[in-house]
């Protein structure tokens, strides 16, 4: 039988600070504010035979890299039905409802989510760590976002054996 380990890495130091809004509804949305989000994983991988399976530093390193690339930054939902989103000279110019929103470029990341919550969060770093893992050994990686202590949403990935 395969032996397979769990490996949790859910480190202090992976973490961001962003500001947003939550889209409820075409007409409703939360006010501007920011978060310290934290950012852990569940990687599952097979024990090598020497008692060792996935380094965790390599993902360790990974989950720090795109943190950082979200850290200090507008994070705006590109593929939000309910706004639209242009360029404007060095301003992002953000239609939602009667609102008109400008936010600069340089200070503003244009996610390709749907709306800028922990879960969407954690679909859009899954995905992304799953692009800098690819080809790696690995059968199940779960990457959570937390916009406090006590509130996270996860994203989960299975490797599809149908396909081996
Ligand atoms: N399913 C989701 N619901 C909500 C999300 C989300 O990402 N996914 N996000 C928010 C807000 O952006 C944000 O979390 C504000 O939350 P709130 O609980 O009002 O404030 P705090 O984070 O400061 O938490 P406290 O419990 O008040 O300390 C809302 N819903």
């Amino acid at each position: 039988m395969e032996r397979l380990t769990t490996l949790y890495i859910d480190k202090e130091s992976h973490k961001f600070s962003a500001a947003h809004y939550t889209i409820f509804s075409a007409t409703e949305r939360e006010r501007l504010h920011g978060h310290n989000y934290s950012v852990s994983a569940r990687i599952v991988a097979p024990m090598g035979e020497n008692g060792f399976s996935a380094d965790y530093n390599v993902y360790k390193t990974r989950l720090k890299q795109l943190c950082d690339a979200l850290d200090e930054y507008m994070l705006l939902a590109a593929e939000s039905p309910h706004q639209s989103i242009d360029e404007s000279g060095d301003y992002y110019r953000v239609r939602f409802a009667t609102d008109e929103m400008l936010f600069l470029r340089r200070d503003t990341q244009v996610l390709p989510i749907r709306n800028a919550t922990v879960e969407e969060f954690s679909h859009y770093l899954l995905g992304r760590l799953l692009e800098l893992s690819a080809g790696e050994d690995l059968r199940e990686v779960e990457l959570c976002v937390a916009s406090g202590p006590g509130q996270k949403g996860c994203a989960g990935w299975r490797h599809d054996t149908a396909t081996d």
